[in-house]
């Protein structure tokens, strides 16, 4: 069966995506003010800048799949259920990182298929230099990803011997730094970096980083797409308790269980987490 993103929509949805992380950009380059949402989060301009653009983007492109975005995401659970492919939105991922201006923020689209996670765009506007980075993944397709306009296929790098060279271990810069300590006490030799947003899972992707581990809450529009970069560049995204895939749209809830980012399963880290 011919997949649902066709080369020909997926050209047109990175082009809305990269429109998008445009307006972004140039409200970060010329400042913002900051509100506070009622979980505490940060909000800003840009977050809804991007939101009301992409949801646009996504409803004209398909506009007979359902969009859930961050901002828009009060939709009842008995509607959503009925969703057997929906479009899944973090119009600014990272926000705190957007705010502090470190440039690790980043705008995702994902396609939901029954649950899973099956395209997805990640896109860094102030990331990689002109016109920022972009991941992109068709799980079961093509996966690559643009920096300056270049295309470049990307998988996922093998576990190295650890006494040969380091694990690369990424974490976030603000969350859940107890529980990510504990387990790298316990993996062997390995190097730890941090940064923020969604770039987490795109690192694993590439290549640049082994394992992700985030024992900390997130939602599902936070990796949704980045999984799908994720999968079809060769790698997982597992509940850290039962080591399954993550799925959307499952219950009531859209937080996700803790989970790690691997590039392959290995006994080594599997036991680290299970002695944390
Ligand atoms: N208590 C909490 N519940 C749900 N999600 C949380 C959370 N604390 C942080 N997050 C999520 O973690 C994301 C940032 O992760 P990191 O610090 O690794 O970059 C935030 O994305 P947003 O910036 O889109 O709000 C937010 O969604
Ligand atoms: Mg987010």
């Amino acid at each position: 069966m011919p997949h649902f993103v066709t080369n020909s929509l997926r050209a047109r949805l990175i082009e809305g995506v990269h429109a998008a992380g445009r307006e972004v950009l140039a409200i970060y380059q010329r400042g913002f003010s900051v509100e506070t949402k009622d979980d505490d989060s940060p909000l800003t301009e840009a977050d809804m800048a991007s939101h009301h653009a992409l949801v646009a983007l996504l409803e004209d492109l398909t506009p007979e799949v359902p969009v859930l975005s961050e901002e828009s995401a009060e939709v009842p659970y008995a509607t959503r259920q009925a969703w057997q492919r929906y479009w899944l939105v973090d119009p600014l991922d990272g926000t705190k990182e957007f705010v502090n201006k470190n440039g690790e923020f980043t705008l995702n689209v994902a396609l939901i298929d029954d649950g899973v996670p099956v395209f997805g765009i990640v896109h860094a506007p102030a990331v990689g230099g002109g016109g920022g980075s972009t991941w992109v993944g068709q799980v079961g397709g093509e996966v690559f990803k643009i920096s300056q306009g270049v295309y470049a296929n990307i998988q996922v790098r093998e576990l190295p011997d650890p006494e040969a060279e380091p694990w690369k271990v990424v974490g976030s810069r603000r969350h859940g730094a107890e529980a990510f300590d504990a387990f790298c006490a316990a993996l062997p030799n390995h190097e730890c970096v941090s940064i923020g947003s969604s770039l987490k899972l795109c690192w694993v992707a590439e290549g640049k980083a082994d394992l992700y581990p985030r024992l900390a809450p997130t939602s599902e529009w936070d990796t949704a797409a980045a999984q799908a970069v994720v999968t079809a560049a060769g790698g997982e995204v597992l509940n850290a308790e039962t080591l399954e895939p993550l799925r959307c749209n499952q219950q009531e809830s859209v937080l996700n269980p803790f989970f790690i980012v691997c590039g392959q399963r290995d006994a080594r880290w599997e036991n680290a987490l299970r002695a944390i």
